[in-house]
């Protein structure tokens, strides 16, 4: 079988060409172990690229621990790289997730700006929100929790494992859970929101987490923030861009780059 490794802002996925439809998506040890970064090839994730009637294609996405999952913004992007490089489409798309068709487009400097789903208003979050978290989902379920500088908290030294584990496993979010993402407001106008994500399904930090930075975007907006905002990650710098109105957010566009890293066999 080949596969082709992408990553975007360093959130990675193996990818497979699965118009054939050959893969068993009931085999979970097996994904997990292609996933696995000491046994496998290694990746947060899973996609395999599939026709679909009606659509350029279908992204079937698995999380690092074998299972199929909510949305994946990243590997939404990165799909789309991959289907261009397979020449299933040009520069313009709209295939189907499991949230429903999103629409995207490769620009002239490869970056992929993939169009998300409408996004409820943020709500304040079932569990810590006496700290002001709040709650989206964005194609998949994300806390989002500003951090407070002034009391000395700095996103750099923050302990995302431990406390996104606790809010991921916090019974107020059973039974499917949570992504989490720790945020830090820029210093001067400008500068991007950084953004930490503890993710459901691979059950540790990533470097980087699509549908976490449209959640915290969104929730920047209640913070002043407006269209466009830009954040940072530790894997590198992602776009959001949003109509608001008051039953919610439209038009929301997720832009960044998507690359291919190597290809193999197995
Ligand atoms: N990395 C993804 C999110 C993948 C799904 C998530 N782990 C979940 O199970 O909710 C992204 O870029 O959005």
């Amino acid at each position: 079988m080949n596969f082709h490794k992408y990553h975007g802002t360093g959130n990675d996925f193996v990818m497979i060409d699965d118009r054939a439809e050959a893969f068993d998506l009931t085999d979970q040890a097996r994904i997990a172990h292609l996933c696995h970064r000491r046994f496998g090839i290694g990746a947060d994730g899973l996609i395999l690229l599939r026709n679909r009637e009606g659509y350029d294609f279908e992204m079937v996405y698995f999380n690092s621990d074998g299972r199929p999952s909510s949305m994946c913004g990243n590997g939404g992007r990165c799909t789309v790289a991959f289907a261009k490089f397979l020449g299933v489409i040009n520069n313009e798309t709209t295939f189907l997730a499991v949230d429903g068709p999103h629409e995207a487009r490769v620009e002239a400097d490869g970056t992929v700006r993939l169009k998300m789903q409408d996004v409820a208003p943020a709500q304040p979050a079932p569990v810590y929100d006496e700290l002001g978290d709040v709650y989206l989902h964005t194609g998949s379920p994300h806390h989002v929790r500003f951090l407070d500088v002034s009391e000395g908290h700095s996103l750099a030294e923050f302990d995302v494992f431990g406390q996104g584990h606790e809010i991921r496993y916090d019974q107020a979010y059973d039974p499917a859970g949570t992504n989490v993402n720790f945020v830090e407001a820029p210093v001067e106008p400008g500068q991007p929101w950084a953004v930490r994500t503890y993710e459901r399904g691979v059950e540790n930090e990533t470097y980087s987490c699509g549908t976490g930075v449209t959640a915290v975007a969104l929730a920047a907006s209640t913070l002043g923030a407006t269209s466009p905002v830009r954040l940072s990650t530790p894997g590198g710098l992602l776009e959001v861009t949003f109509e608001q109105h008051a039953t919610g957010f439209s038009d929301v566009w997720l832009s960044g780059p998507a690359v291919q890293v190597f290809s193999g066999k197995i």
